[in-house]
């Protein structure tokens, strides 16, 4: 793969190395050792195997297991820190990329979404590059058009493996069938996520929350193919949309690489075939993951960490056969609905984390564990 030889080698810290977004990087860092130099991976120690192998290969400056590994290794001298871990624990790494003043290619979209403002105002204008497909989408779709002249933003939705059935038949879904993403090959939670569209539900605030845009105005559109990536729809009328193939290799690349476009990143779609692309909105009823997020959103504050927390146990419990696959969002909304947002105006990391902790603790005590 070339190059232009005017784009300056960037040093890159991959946090969640071991995971779908992390093996991704390392493969486009792999391919592209003129534009990317890995000086930093951590993982969480799961798969401890694939991490020796990676640390082997790179041969990191910084590297270590765990949340505290990942939060100095995010504060470490570099130019782009990918966040690449799942879940809320992502939180302090994401704020030590920020403090560091470095780039933050961001993936993990829990940190954003349960810090809010307290991790946007930390951000100077640009410091988060989303890796997120749709933001990354809207991203580049924004590239038409001045801030002001953008009327709506439209996320894409799968709809996921259970698209079209009703409540009642979701009612007896299995956790395997919850993990057949019909495009993306993604980790247990966000591919759970997926299903339940809770995803959605969050990216509807990520959303809000890098691109300043007001709920309301954050649309989703369920669109099976996942070839149409996400959307912005302007003052004029006219909608700009990014489209390629159901793969993180651009919406990655670009964050290693933001501004520039990594050549050859992806396969481009072949307009040569035929195909139907469909559109139909959400089933709310059946999934109101949507719905129930736009509220934790509007009240802000802790709301969208007590969501994020009780799902991500949820989650868990699910796939340990404790736990109903429709009373995952039902559980989170007892949660959210029993949360009093606390009265300061300033939110600090404390806080999050004090409210994160009481979801889950209460997320438990519903399950009955
Ligand atoms: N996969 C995708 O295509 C997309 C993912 N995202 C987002 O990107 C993030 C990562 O998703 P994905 O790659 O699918 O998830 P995976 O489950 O595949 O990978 C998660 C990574 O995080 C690491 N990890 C877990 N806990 C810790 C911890 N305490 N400290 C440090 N590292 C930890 C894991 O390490 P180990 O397993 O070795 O313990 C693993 O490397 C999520 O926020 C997801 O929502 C967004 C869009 C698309
Ligand atoms: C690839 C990516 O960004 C995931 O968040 C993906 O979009 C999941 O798709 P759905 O949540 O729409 O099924
Ligand atoms: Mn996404």
């Amino acid at each position: 793969m070339s190059s232009s030889p005017s784009i300056e080698r960037r040093d890159v810290v991959v946090l969640g190395s071991t995971g779908s977004i992390g093996t991704q990087a390392l493969d486009l860092c792999r391919r592209n050792p003129d534009r990317f130099r890995v000086v930093g991976l951590t993982a969480g120690g799961g798969n401890r195997s694939l991490y020796e192998s990676q640390v082997a290969e790179f041969a990191p400056v910084v590297h270590g297991l765990g949340e505290q590994a990942s939060t100095d290794a995010a504060a470490s001298p570099c130019d782009v820190v990918l966040n690449g871990i799942t879940g809320a624990v992502g939180l302090r790494p994401t704020l030590a990329a920020l403090d560091a003043g470095t780039t933050l290619a961001l993936a993990n979209k829990e940190s954003l979404i349960i810090g809010g403002p307290l991790v946007r105002d930390r951000a100077r204008p640009g410091q988060i590059v989303p890796v997120d497909s749709e933001h990354s989408a809207i991203a580049q779709s924004l590239r038409a058009g001045a801030a002001g002249e953008v009327r709506r933003l439209v996320l894409t939705a799968s709809g996921g493996p259970f698209r079209g059935r009703t409540r009642a038949e979701l009612a007896s879904v299995t956790p395997e069938q919850a993990l057949a993403h019909p495009n993306f090959s993604m980790g247990k939670v966000i591919t759970t996520n997926s299903a339940t569209l809770v995803n959605k539900g969050l990216e509807v605030i990520e959303a809000h929350l890098l691109f300043d845009v007001p709920l309301d105005r954050v649309d989703v559109v369920v669109h099976p193919q996942q070839l149409i990536h996400s959307m912005v729809e302007f003052v004029d009328g006219a909608v700009v949309a990014q489209l390629g193939l159901p793969t993180m290799l651009v919406p990655i690349s670009l964050g290693l690489g933001w501004p520039d476009r990594v050549p050859g990143a992806e396969t481009p779609i072949d307009w040569t075939r035929a195909a139907d692309w469909r559109f139909e909105p959400v089933d709310d009823v059946a999934f109101p993951a949507v719905d129930l997020a736009r509220e934790a959103g509007l009240r802000g504050s802790t709301a969208p960490a007590v969501y994020n927390a009780a799902n991500e146990v949820c989650v868990e419990a699910f796939h340990a056969g404790r736990l109903g696959f429709v009373d995952i969002v039902d559980r989170v909304a007892d949660v959210l609905r029993a949360h009093d947002v606390p009265s300061t105006q300033t939110l600090t990391v404390d806080d999050v984390l004090a409210a994160d902790a009481w979801a889950r603790d209460l997320a438990h005590h519903l399950i009955g564990n």
